[in-house]
């Protein structure tokens, strides 16, 4: 379970307070996947970034229960300097995992071939970004969050591959999806809320969230 209570962020931008959560309170429960409606800027990262721990409330508390995800596409924890597999291998100690299988799966799944070995510095941003959609497969958390939609990579391959991972892991796992646009949600999401003037309306159907959000939009 993922629990916000009474939670506030802004910041300070020299000119204004930009409130991206005011007083928010929710909670995510596993088996229940959640999707978040919210327009460009308005703190869909900063809120994905709490919930994972990058980033820390002004006010209120966040209570984790379970194994959380660093969010789809996160980098911050690659170093450029080493290679896909010193890193998978680093990565996986540090979540008490096998390295092997850990840099097993990931060579299988990135399909990067001779780059594998190569420093991440040397890679372009499609390979990037299936090394780090590899290693968030091959870590196992019971909720994945995920940074408006799947990388868009032009491998066909991988992304067959990495999809059909993902909804397979997907069928025990939950997710928390946050976009601008309601059909990124549609696949993956048995509830959903709007991200508005700070507050997280939350809803039982993709539907209602919709209409609450187009409603916003395009007054
Ligand atoms: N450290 C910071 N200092 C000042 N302002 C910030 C900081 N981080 C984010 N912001 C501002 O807060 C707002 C929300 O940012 P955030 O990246 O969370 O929005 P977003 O909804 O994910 O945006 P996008 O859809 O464009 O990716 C933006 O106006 C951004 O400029």
């Amino acid at each position: 379970m993922l629990e916000f209570s009474n939670v506030s962020k802004s910041f300070w931008t020299g000119a204004q307070r930009k409130v991206i959560l005011d007083r928010a309170s929710f909670r995510v429960e596993i088996g229940n996947s959640l999707g978040i409606l919210a327009p460009n800027g308005t703190g869909k990262t900063t809120l994905i970034n709490m919930m994972c721990g990058l980033e820390k409330p002004d006010e209120g508390t966040i209570r984790r229960t379970c194994r959380i995800s660093f969010p789809l596409g996160f980098m911050g924890g690659v170093n450029n300097k080493h290679s896909a597999r010193e890193n998978a291998r680093y990565i996986a100690r540090l979540y008490q995992l096998d390295p092997d299988y850990v840099e097993a799966f990931c060579r299988y799944v990135c399909g990067l071939e001779e780059y594998f070995d190569m420093p991440v510095g040397t890679y372009s941003a499609g390979m990037r970004s299936r090394f780090s959609f590899a290693l968030l497969l091959a870590l196992e958390f019971d909720i994945y969050l995920i940074d408006e939609g799947m990388p868009s990579t032009t491998d066909r391959q991988f992304n067959q591959r990495a999809g059909s991972i993902l909804r397979e892991r997907l069928k025990s796992a939950t997710v928390v999806i946050v976009s601008h646009q309601a059909s990124t949600l549609e696949k993956f999401c048995n509830t959903a809320a709007v991200l508005q003037d700070g507050q997280l309306h939350m809803f039982d159907t993709l539907d209602e969230a919709k209409r609450l959000y187009d409603y916003e939009t395009q007054s």
